[in-house]
């Protein structure tokens, strides 16, 4: 089994679509990024990526790529789910914190589980979702930016452990 660490952080813009693990959070701001910056899964790529040794998301998708502007997450988080595969792993579990002034992300958790279990080809049951706020304090309490990280455990597809 291998276990890989992932983070992110976008700043809050006016805008810009507010999209937060594959899911679109009715907002007058968004997240800005040359992607749609999705926080959740941005981190959750990372995380994997790094569980395998195989570096970052900006080593795969390069934010001075033009291929990626606006790019949905959710296919580059299915990129990363078919490198995974085919460096012979799968998903073991997945815990994800956000912080967060606002939006409330407990509302979503189960429409975003969907949607990262259903990139990563894994039981909704193996993806985590929480949250909290910074109580009001520095750049997430001013609601400047919304970050996220995960950890992220990965099994062989075949055998045991
Ligand atoms: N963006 C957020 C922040 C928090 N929650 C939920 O509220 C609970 C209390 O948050 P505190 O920061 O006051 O500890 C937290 O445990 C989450 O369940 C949320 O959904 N979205
Ligand atoms: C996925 C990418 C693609 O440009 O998204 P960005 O919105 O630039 O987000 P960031 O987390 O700063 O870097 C990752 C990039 O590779």
């Amino acid at each position: 089994m291998r276990i890989g660490l992932g983070f992110d952080v976008h700043r809050l813009v006016e805008g810009r679509r507010l999209v937060l693990g594959g899911v679109e959070i009715p907002s007058p701001v968004g997240l800005d990024g040359h992607s749609d910056a999705d926080v959740i899964l941005h981190a959750v790529m990372d995380a994997v990526l790094g569980a395998l040794a195989l570096g970052d998301i900006g080593h795969y998708f390069p934010n001075t790529d033009p291929r990626f502007k606006d790019a949905d997450s959710i296919q580059l988080a299915e990129e990363v789910a078919l490198a995974m595969r085919g460096q012979g792993y799968r998903i073991g579990n997945m815990d994800i914190m956000v912080m967060a002034e606002w939006p409330k992300i407990a509302p979503h958790v189960s429409k975003m589980q969907a949607r990262i279990a259903g990139a990563f080809q894994c039981s909704e049951r193996d993806v985590g979702i929480k949250a909290t706020t910074m109580e009001q304090l520095g750049f997430v309490g001013r609601r400047e930016g919304i970050t996220a990280q995960a950890v992220v455990l990965l099994l062989p597809s075949h055998g045991r452990d």
